[in-house]
């Protein structure tokens, strides 16, 4: 006997709340536009079950095909309400990806192996740098893996949508090995062996590409885009060796005196041919490969619920990102961070606390990722960096994330760091 719709859904409310699963079901079996009503202050059927710790509600719930995305008007899921309530199962239940795989809203625990880019598959075996006669040996050695870089993009082969690194055997490269403007460095072994080496060439492109017996190979065009194709162990040797690879081609006079240099030490250093030059009397950074830091921030407003991103006018189009920049002599990066953010949209940011860094080889930048706090919230871009920037909120940010339609804008792919700061936002609570 339900006369009008809001005491049927407060009935519906009332029943999740409570834990009666055999009514909420005839609810909804009776009424299914029931499933995402909400009551007092924007809580959901499923919050309220998820507060009260209904695991077999919430399961039935989500089965009707209830939507775990929505925010009440303190900007909580049903994920973040189970969590603060030490609900685990229930938490564990909402934050499964379809596919059945967890912690798609997890993202507080974040470790630097989950940033791409980030893992080292390799033992970089430093020491062995030195010992030429090792090097040497190995070279030979028909285990011995070799990539190459051509205008430093690696080789890969594309069998489907993803690209894989082709890997060469000495047998095959020792003659471009011995060209003259060929750079080959060590990158290092798993336990020792096999011994993995890159090298670079400026041979005819086409001609290299006949080396290799896979099909569909290629030296990508657009590292941005191609290099993120990997899977995560190669990104972790391309992230090395494409590093090393650009500080070689942009080095190859001293700078200090402008002689030729010549690499060193598994092309781990270059050392400049004139013997009085100031370089080789002590140890000087010029002589080794250099890594630029840039700071990669998530704003979040004084509010806690909404973040500030930015757009620059080379992103495709309706993507916002976090704001970034290079760190500057002289300053730590907690400065830095406040720096460009005041810089970049005129915010101004008190607190900062760092979160995870990621390498990236384009060519040589390490991106600190950090949260910082917002004290100020008028926005003012500089245009010659940022075309917009904008407070979003966290369903906007979630709808982005998780959701297939039309969101207010388009995160960053999920390969940057960028878009794992924003997406770590989203697994902590923001108002508890
Ligand atoms: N992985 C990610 O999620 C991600 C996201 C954003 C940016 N990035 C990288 O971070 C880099 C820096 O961000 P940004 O462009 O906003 O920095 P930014 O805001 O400091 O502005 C870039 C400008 O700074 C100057 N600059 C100062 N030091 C420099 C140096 N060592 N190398 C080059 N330019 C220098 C140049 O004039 C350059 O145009 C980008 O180039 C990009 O590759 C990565
Ligand atoms: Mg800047
Ligand atoms: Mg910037
Ligand atoms: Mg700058
Ligand atoms: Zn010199």
């Amino acid at each position: 006997n339900w006369d009008t719709g809001d005491e049927m859904v407060e009935k519906f409310l009332d029943a999740a709340a409570r834990g009666d699963l055999s009514q909420v079901s005839t609810l909804l079996s009776h009424v299914p536009s029931l499933t995402n009503q909400t009551g007092y202050s924007g809580w959901t059927a499923l919050m309220l079950a998820a507060r009260n710790g209904h695991y077999h509600v919430v399961e039935n719930l989500l089965s009707h095909g209830c939507d775990k995305f929505i925010v009440n008007s303190s900007s909580q899921t049903a994920y973040d309400i189970a969590k603060f309530w030490g609900h685990k199962h229930i938490a564990d239940l909402l934050g499964q990806t379809d596919d059945g795989c967890q912690r798609v809203l997890l993202g507080s625990h974040i470790s630097p192996q989950e940033n791409y880019f980030s893992r080292e598959t390799l033992d970089r075996l430093s020491g062995k740098r030195t010992d030429e006669a090792w090097l040497e040996a190995k070279q030979r050695k028909p285990d011995t893996v070799y990539l190459m870089f051509s205008n430093l993009s690696p080789m890969v082969s594309t069998p489907q949508e993803d690209n894989s690194l082709c890997r060469f055997t000495y047998e095959t490269v020792k003659d471009l090995l011995q060209k003259p403007a060929t750079v080959l460095i060590f990158l290092g072994g798993i336990q020792e062996t096999p011994a993995w080496f890159a090298f670079s060439t400026d041979e005819d492109a086409a001609e290299l590409l006949k080396l290799c017996t896979e099909r569909n190979c290629s030296f990508p065009k657009m590292p941005n885009r191609d290099l993120l194709k990997l899977n995560e162990e190669e990104a972790g040797i391309v992230a090395q060796a494409r590093s090393v690879l650009a500080w070689h081609s942009r080095y190859s006079f001293c700078p200090t005196c402008g002689t030729s240099t010549k690499p060193e030490e598994g092309g781990h250093k270059r050392i400049c041919l004139n013997s009085e030059c100031r370089s080789l009397k002590g140890v000087h950074n010029t002589c080794y490969p250099r890594v630029d830091p840039v700071v990669i921030m998530l704003v979040i407003h004084p509010d806690g619920n909404q973040c500030l991103l930015g757009r620059k006018k080379i992103f495709p189009a309706r993507m916002f990102s976090c704001l970034a920049g290079f760190v500057e002599p002289g300053e730590t990066f907690e400065d830095a961070v406040r720096r460009e953010v005041e810089e970049e949209s005129g915010v101004q940011v008190g607190p900062v606390q760092y979160i995870s860094c990621q390498p990236w080889p384009m060519p040589s930048n390490l991106m600190i990722g950090c949260f910082a706090v917002a004290i100020s919230t008028d926005i003012r871009v500089d245009e010659n960096e940022i075309e917009e920037a904008r407070w979003f909120t966290r369903q906007q940010v979630i709808d982005s994330l998780f959701r297939e339609a039309s969101p207010a804008f388009i995160a960053p792919p999920r390969q940057t760091i960028a878009h794992q700061l924003i997406r770590h936002w989203i697994g902590m609570n923001a108002n508890l």
